[in-house]
């Protein structure tokens, strides 16, 4: 049986990444992810992050690139990790989280990430736009353009 994908976003804004503190389950509470959640049946990974991004955070975002991996879970579950671009809204800990935090490129590791998501979130990093990137927009533009 194919594994059930758990799609992430990695939410950059001004060259920063954003990180969610999960506030449940007790085993996963007190641990940093990127947020997101499990793609539900007939719902495509891009639309399934938008949905989760805008129930956890309150943001409206748009999906660029699929960062290139997957990353097991257990209990049948994969991730596979997006970069997003803040459309409108100011994040805030809505659902499953209780703090978020801003991360510039250095302060990545200055978090508890959740092991499994390690890997994920250095992968993340080499594919998100650097403070230096000249727009938003020209940026969501060519990732769409490479990831079809
Ligand atoms: N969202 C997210 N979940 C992760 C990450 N890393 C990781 O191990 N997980 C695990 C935690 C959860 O067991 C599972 C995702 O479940 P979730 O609770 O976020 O998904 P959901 O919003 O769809 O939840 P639900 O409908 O089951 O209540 O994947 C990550 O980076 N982001």
């Amino acid at each position: 049986m194919t594994d059930r994908v758990v799609v992430a976003g990695a939410v950059y804004d001004q060259g920063r990444l954003l990180a969610a503190r999960r506030s449940a389950p007790p085993e996963l509470a007190g641990r940093w992810e990127l947020p997101g959640g499990k793609v539900e049946p007939g719902e495509s990974p891009r639309d399934a992050l938008v949905r989760e991004l805008r129930e956890e955070l309150g943001i409206e975002t748009e999906p660029g690139e699929r960062v290139p991996g997957a990353w097991p879970l257990g209990r049948g579950y994969v991730l596979h990790v997006w970069t997003a671009r803040v459309l409108s809204g100011e994040p805030r800990p809505l659902q499953d989280h209780d703090e978020l935090r801003w991360l510039t490129h250095a302060e990545w590791d200055t978090v508890d990430w959740l092991e499994q998501d390690v890997p994920a979130v250095v992968e993340a990093l080499r594919h998100f736009p650097g403070p230096d990137a000249p727009d938003d927009a020209t940026n969501a533009a060519r990732f769409d353009d490479t990831t079809h």
